[in-house]
Order: structure tokens, then sequence, then C-alpha cells
């Protein structure tokens, strides 16, 4: 038997960071996907096939086109451990301990870059290979296992990503609880640096920030949470959409600045947000973790010329749509 699952990338819309301290955040799945195949192999063993990671600084043997880490020889890699904790929760879930099971991984999300390509890998894999082993997980059991790699890679997670990554759409997000906001088109450009960041080292970063200056840290992070509730109410107003669009600027430029504030931009990022603003943006910040990776800029009159500036900026620009579907079994063969 061979099962293919599929799971999106998303962007924060408001609250990275401070929705790792109990405050909420606002997300939406995109529509950039992670596929991963599952079956079981005869050796007993873990085999992960990552065919397109590109990770810059990362060096790795291959054949051919295909890049092989194998558990069974103690050679996995760390870039490989949330494939690997999720087939390991998995398994131990199914009580199937010691079971080979082979995955293979496309991706067309850039890894490491704020658009939660850990959580897609994480649920996709747990999606696949729970669909393998006949246990009858919801969408939302898998986004909570998902959250549980999180945890174990990183230290520290707060699960917006692998929740929104299972369940698709546009959600507000608060302490392991979620709830569908309204669809709403967006007219959003996202803007990659092409430079990575990694999200456990983010948040221990912030982390560290805190706990030296709690006074400090403390009513930014309020702030934030603050930021979002103003956010959910005017997503949830019935106001048009032109007063909607530039309120909800407002709040990311606020929300921009604070992250800022924590230390998680960097001069690109900044480069890129203040770049789309010129050209006209109502509203531009960092999405996902920082430290490189993306922003994203809300541009209801002038996308184009807004991915323009991205790219004169040195960035690269993604016009995007909210996927309203999360996590989805793509094929079951025999
Ligand atoms: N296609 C893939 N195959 C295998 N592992 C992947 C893949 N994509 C992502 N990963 C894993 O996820 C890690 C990147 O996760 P990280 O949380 O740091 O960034 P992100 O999820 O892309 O961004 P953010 O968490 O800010 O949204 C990679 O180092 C790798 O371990
Ligand atoms: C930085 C963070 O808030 C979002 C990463 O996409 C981490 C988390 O919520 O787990
Ligand atoms: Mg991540």
């Amino acid at each position: 038997m061979r099962v293919l699952a599929s799971a999106p990338a998303k962007i924060i819309l408001f609250g990275e960071h401070s929705v790792v301290y109990g405050k909420p955040a606002i997300a939406a799945a995109i529509d950039l996907r992670t596929y991963v195949w599952a079956e079981f192999n005869d050796r007993g063993a873990i085999k992960i096939e990552a065919k397109d990671i590109r990770v810059p600084g990362l060096t790795v043997s291959f054949s051919e086109d295909e890049i092989y880490f194998e558990s069974d020889y103690g050679k996995a890699a760390e870039v490989l451990s949330y494939v690997r904790q999720a087939i390991e929760l998995v398994r131990e879930e199914a009580d199937a301990n010691g079971k080979g099971i082979t995955v293979s991984i496309t991706s067309q999300i850039p890894v490491g870059a704020g658009l939660g390509s850990s959580a897609a890998v994480a649920v996709a894999t747990i999606g696949a290979v729970s669909k393998l082993l006949g246990l009858e997980l919801t969408n939302e059991e898998i986004g909570k296992l998902g959250h549980r790699v999180e945890l174990l890679v990183q230290g520290a997670s707060s699960g917006i990503d692998p929740t929104v990554s299972a369940i698709g759409g546009f959600i507000h997000y608060e302490k392991g609880n979620f709830e569908h906001l309204p669809f709403m088109e967006l007219p959003i450009v996202v803007g990659y640096t092409g430079s990575s960041g990694s999200t456990k080292e983010l948040v221990a970063m912030v982390r560290r920030t805190y706990e030296e200056m709690p006074e400090v840290i403390e009513p930014v992070l309020i702030a934030m949470g603050k930021i979002v509730e103003k956010a959910r109410e005017v997503i949830t107003s019935d106001l048009d959409d032109e007063i909607r669009f530039v309120q909800l600027g407002r709040l990311m430029n606020i929300n921009h600045g604070l992250l800022d504030a924590l230390g998680v931009s960097t001069k690109k990022l900044s480069e890129l947000v203040y770049a789309a603003r010129v050209a006209g943006a109502i509203g531009a910040k960092i999405t996902g973790a920082g430290g490189g990776g993306c922003m994203y800029a809300l541009a209801p009159e002038n996308q184009s010329e807004v991915a323009t500036a991205i790219t004169i900026a040195g960035g690269t620009p993604m016009i995007t749509r909210i996927s309203r579907e999360g996590l989805r079994i793509e094929e079951v063969l025999p």
C-alpha cells in the first residue's frame, strides 16, 4: 500500500512570537503545499527521502537527484528531525513500533522562510503515515500531533502552524483553541528575502530577551495580543472592505515595529517592508519567525506595483491565495 498526503503552508497575519506566550494570533493557510508519499519497507527502518530540501549552508551527499538519510545507521541529520519525529509519533500511536516505513517528500514551500514548512512537512507526514497504519484521525487531531512534533524538535511552539496546516482556511488561534474567521480574499503580496531563519533559534532568542528584562518585553507581548484582538474585531465587522483594509494595514505596521523591537527583523526584511509601503501598500510586516524568510504586504489597489518594488529591493514576490483546505489525502494505492 502507498499513500500520498499533502499539507499547505501558512502566513501569520498577526501575532507571531507573542502567540508562544499564550496571546492570540491570526493565520491563514496558503496555496503552496508539501507532498509526502508513505509506504512500508521490510527492513524495519525509517527511511526518509527528501528530494528537494534546500537548506543554505547544509552539505549533504546524494546519489543522482535524491538525498538520503537513514535513521537505522544513526545518520539522521538534524534537518530531517521534524519528519523523523512525525513518523515515530504515529508509529507509537498505532502501536506499530519497529515497522519499516519509507517516506518520500517533495515540497513547494521555501524552507525556514516563515511560511510554516516545518509544520506542513510534519502534518503531511502524520497524515500519510497514519493512513498507512490504518489510524483514523481527524485533521484536528493530526494538527495536535503536529504540535507535539514541533515541541519535541523546537523545544517551544504555540501550535498555530500545524493547526492551520492541518485544518486550512483563515483562523484565530489562542492556547490550542482555534476558530474559523469569515473567509476574506486578502489582496496580499508575500516577499521572500531569499535567506532563512531557524524558528527554534529565533523563539529561543526572544525567550532569552524576555528572561533578561521581563518588565520591558511583557508590555510588548501584551500590545501584540491587543493588536490581534483589534484585528479580529475589524475582520469580523461589517465595515466596507476599503475601511477594513486601511485599519488592518495600520495594525500590521504597528505589529512589524514590535517584532523589530523583539529583534527578529533583519536589514533585508525591513528593506522589503519599507519598499512595499513606499510603493503604496497600506501595511507591511514580517510573517512567521523572522531572522530572514518572508514579509507580507496588504495592497488592495496595487499588488503588481508592490511586487515590482519588492523585486527591485532584492526580494522575490509571491502572490498567493488562501487555501480553504488543510491536510488532504491525495491518493491511496494498493
Ligand atoms: N521539504 C522538507 N523536507 C524535510 N524537512 C523539511 C522540509 N521543509 C521543512 N523541513 C524542516 O523544517 C525546518 C525549517 O523549519 P522552521 O520552523 O525553522 O522554518 P519554517 O517552518 O519554514 O518557518 P516558520 O516556522 O517561521 O513558519 C527545516 O530545517 C527542516 O528540518
Ligand atoms: C514564531 C512562531 O510564533 C511562529 C512561527 O511560524 C512560533 C510558534 O508560534 O510556534
Ligand atoms: Mg516552522
